[in-house]
């Protein structure tokens, strides 16, 4: 529907073009019969030339309309493609118009005789008119991608996937153009609150661009001064009046720079302020599934690319598009015949750049994404350099950062290649126009119509608008480059976290009852795989419970869903009757708090280690604290006790150290509920001995949850839950659980007896440093461990 609409108003507009300028061609041309003007035709008396125009416009509409009727699939796409050449065609038909009125301005009569005034106006007219119509065919293919879908239900299934393919990626493209406009607005939207700066910035911007603006009128009049008065009067005053403008404007663009530079260093800010509070309301889901340099790039690079380009271009458009318009007043009022000439090359120059622009755009979108795959190479390598060192693997990884940089360098070369083509295309085209002015305007002054004194201020005026444009087109590129690094990282702090924190709930008093009821889980990264089926098991207030299982069973992914990192797909995790997101996520990990079976400190001092997320606490609650992990002597012995730095990730202190801190930052929190992965079997056999120690004493004290790879751990809890392949398989009470002879039975049979006693491997627990002796099994430091 959408598309014939589209035909028929490019018809009616063929039509009415045609009778328009056929009107006026032959009202102009009176008795003159078309042959003899065609015979006889000179471009200096004739406007059939203008007339012909009009062929070229209604064949190139009419054929593209006939195209998308004959072929309404393809048609509307081949017409999008020729876009461009559409443009440059009516520009062409707009600067022939405007030669036509120079050419006639010269034969003086000629140029004020209506009807080619009113032809002239109508090809210029008709001209711009036919990009609207021509965009308007090209436009239908959007929408009728869809349709045509639809009525090609017949053809078969992959070909319609690929047209609604198809259709969707337009449908992007489109949003996009319109985005960048968007996306540019919000931006300055965000310097809203600088804008008694901006408008100070802009005060002095003014008053350079009409400083600016004078100097090569009053260069003129100098020269004037000298060739035609031969005065020094003449001279001398239009020279003083010259340096105080440049004075003034030399003042004005310093204070204009150094404004504009604050005000965007402040957007900088603002911009990474929101970025990292949107990350830090992500789910986990979404630090699964994007990558560590793939965030901290949008967060360092694009944030300051966005500012960097921002600031520069919008100082450079506003100063040049001001410049740009006091030239052009100046200009115009010198001469308006050369004025035109320069406005003849000027709609050109805009057509390169915005060309560019678009390349520009998506080749930066391009850079962007593979440096960020080479910074993450680079980031996983030097956090993990301790495992690439053990496994020699420093030559590979180096190899690998190299390949990705080369990906990286291949974009480089495409952009330099497409900057190369740029600046020549936009030096040819502002060669062309200085030799036309110089040309006309040689003509001018020869004829009398202009002082060389004007020319020689024309000229400079046009040079230094040639620079402006180049500036504007160089901005708009910049610009491009600024919105593209923006969308990226507008996308990130517009995302909304998938896994809501907004829970309400902070009762004063909690009992620590946890239950999971019929809970069936998939991790967010792997939909199709559920590592939780169906699991249901409670954990007592005061008592431990050990959760046991052969690895990737799916212990931590219930600890996962007890933090509330996860959602469950089905069923509930309930503290205290209550489901476990309805709380208020402060409250609940104060109250459910976690030792990592590999904990995770930060490069801060032990004692902000331990206060790491209740910044208030006493000194003498994080001494407390430290001396029931265990872990006060050997902070104390540390050079500056609990102001030593631990160093990157913890790295600084020794595994079992690391570990008392850890839990020194739980026991701090006097958690209802205390889940502890336990993790000895990276520790020596002291380290080893210290931790268990800490562990012991809290678990008489905490209703616990433990991941247990200790016998000692699991003979002591009060309820056993085995789980298998995502299944509670078995629970109960050590004894129960023995005599069951089930999988927990086959599991410390095995890990005892080093042997397997099932006809069906069992498979591991978490393996064994040390393969103990079975009269191990009685003691409690030594005891065998899974
Ligand atoms: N972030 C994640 N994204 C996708 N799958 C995951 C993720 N974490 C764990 N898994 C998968 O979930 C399953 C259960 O893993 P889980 O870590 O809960 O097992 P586990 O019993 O704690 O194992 P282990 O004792 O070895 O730590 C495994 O198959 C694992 O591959």
């Amino acid at each position: 529907m959408r598309l014939l609409v589209a035909v028929g108003c490019t018809f009616t507009f063929v039509l009415v073009d045609s009778v328009i300028s056929t009107v006026l061609y032959t009202q102009w041309s009176g008795p003159n019969s078309f042959l003899d003007d065609i015979l006889d035709f000179d471009i200096h008396r004739s406007v059939l030339d203008l007339w012909m125009m009009l062929l070229v416009r209604s064949c190139l509409l009419s054929g593209a309309s006939v195209g998308i009727l004959m072929n309404q699939h393809d048609g509307p796409k081949r017409v999008a493609c020729m876009d461009t050449l559409m443009v440059l065609i009516s520009l062409t038909i707009l600067s022939y118009a405007l030669a036509k009125l120079l050419i006639f301005s010269e034969m003086g009569a000629l140029m004020h005789d209506p009807w080619f005034l009113s032809l002239f106006s109508w090809t210029c007219i008709s001209a711009m008119g036919s990009v609207f119509f021509w965009k308007l065919l090209s436009s239908t293919n959007v929408a009728s991608s869809s349709g045509v879908g639809e009525r090609e239900r017949l053809v078969d299934g992959t070909e319609e996937e690929e047209q609604e393919e198809e259709g969707e990626t337009k449908r992007n493209e489109a949003r996009q153009k319109t985005n960048s406009g968007a996306t540019l607005g919000r931006l300055l939207s965000y310097c809203k609150k600088d804008a008694g700066l901006l408008s100070l910035a802009f005060f002095f911007l003014l008053l350079s661009a009409v400083c600016e603006a004078f100097i090569p009128y009053f260069t003129g009049k100098a020269i004037d001064g000298i060739v035609i008065h031969k005065s020094m009067e003449y001279f001398i005053k239009p020279m003083t009046i010259l340096t105080v403008l440049a004075l003034v404007s030399s003042l004005a663009i310093g204070f204009r720079g150094g404004v504009f530079s604050l005000t965007f260093a402040r957007l900088n800010i603002r911009l990474r302020n929101l970025l990292f509070r949107s990350l830090m309301h992500q789910e986990i889901g979404f630090f699964d599934a994007n990558h560590t340099g793939d965030i901290t790039s949008r967060l360092t690079s694009d944030t300051t690319q966005v500012s960097d380009l921002i600031s520069q271009n919008v100082n450079l458009f506003l100063r040049s598009f001001v410049k740009a318009v006091g030239f052009f007043i100046f200009m115009f009022g010198m001469s308006w015949k050369l004025t035109l000439v320069t406005i003849m090359g000027f709609p050109y120059i805009a057509v390169v750049s915005k060309l560019y622009g678009e390349y520009y755009k998506k080749l930066t979108k391009e850079v962007q994404t593979s440096l960020a795959q080479a910074n993450k190479v680079a980031e996983e390598t030097i956090s993990a350099m301790r495992t690439v060192r053990s496994f020699a693997g420093e030559d590979q990884e180096a190899e690998s950062y190299y390949s990705k940089l080369l990906e990286v360098f291949a974009l480089n070369k495409k952009q330099a290649v497409a900057y190369a083509c740029f600046m020549w295309s936009s030096c040819i085209s502002e060669l062309a126009l200085q030799v036309a002015i110089l040309f006309y305007g040689g003509h001018l002054v020869v004829t009398d119509q202009m002082s060389g004194g004007t020319l020689i201020s024309f000229v400079i005026y046009e040079l230094e608008l040639g620079e402006c444009l180049e500036s504007i087109a160089s901005v708009y590129t910049g610009l491009m480059q600024g919105v593209g690094a923006a969308e990226k990282v507008f996308e990130y702090i517009d995302r909304k976290s998938k896994h809501n924190l907004d829970g309400q709930e902070a009762p004063e008093m909690l009992q620590g009852l946890v239950e999971f009821r019929n809970v069936t889980f998939a991790y967010p990264t792997r939909p199709e795989t559920d590592v939780l089926k169906n699991v249901s098991f409670s954990i007592q207030p005061g008592k431990v419970t050990a959760l046991v299982g052969p690895s990737g069973s799916g212990k931590s992914s219930c600890v996962s869903l007890l933090e509330n990192f996860y959602t469950p797909q089905n069923g509930q995790v309930l503290l205290d009757g209550r489901p476990i997101e309805t709380y208020q996520h402060s409250y609940l990990h104060s109250k459910v708090a976690l030792v990592g079976q590999e904990p995770v400190l930060f490069a801060r001092s032990v004692q902000k280690n331990i206060v790491y997320g209740l910044p208030s606490a006493p000194e003498e609650v994080v001494v407390t604290a430290a001396k029931k992990a265990n872990a006060h002597d050997f902070i104390c012995s540390l050079s500056k006790g609990y102001d030593t730095g631990v160093g990157e990730k913890g790295t600084q202190l020794s595994g079992g150290q690391k570990q008392r801190v850890a839990i020194a930052r739980a026991l701090i929190r006097n958690p209802s509920v205390l889940i502890l992965d336990e993790a000895t079997s990276a520790l020596d056999a002291e380290s080893e001995h210290m931790v268990q120690q800490a562990l012991n004493a809290v678990m008489e004290n905490y209703t616990v949850l433990v991941i247990a790879h200790r016998l000692s751990t699991v003979q002591r809890a009060d309820t056993i839950v085995v789980l298998d392949n995502g299944v509670v398989a078995e629970q109960g009470n050590h004894d129960k659980l023995m005599d069951l002879h089930g999988l927990y039975y086959r599991l410390i049979q095995r890990q005892v007896l080093g042997s397997d006693c099932t006809t069906e491997p069992p498979r591991p627990f978490k393996q064994l440093p040390r393969v103990p002796e079975e009269d191990e099994s009685s003691g409690d430091e030594d005891v065998p461990r899974y």
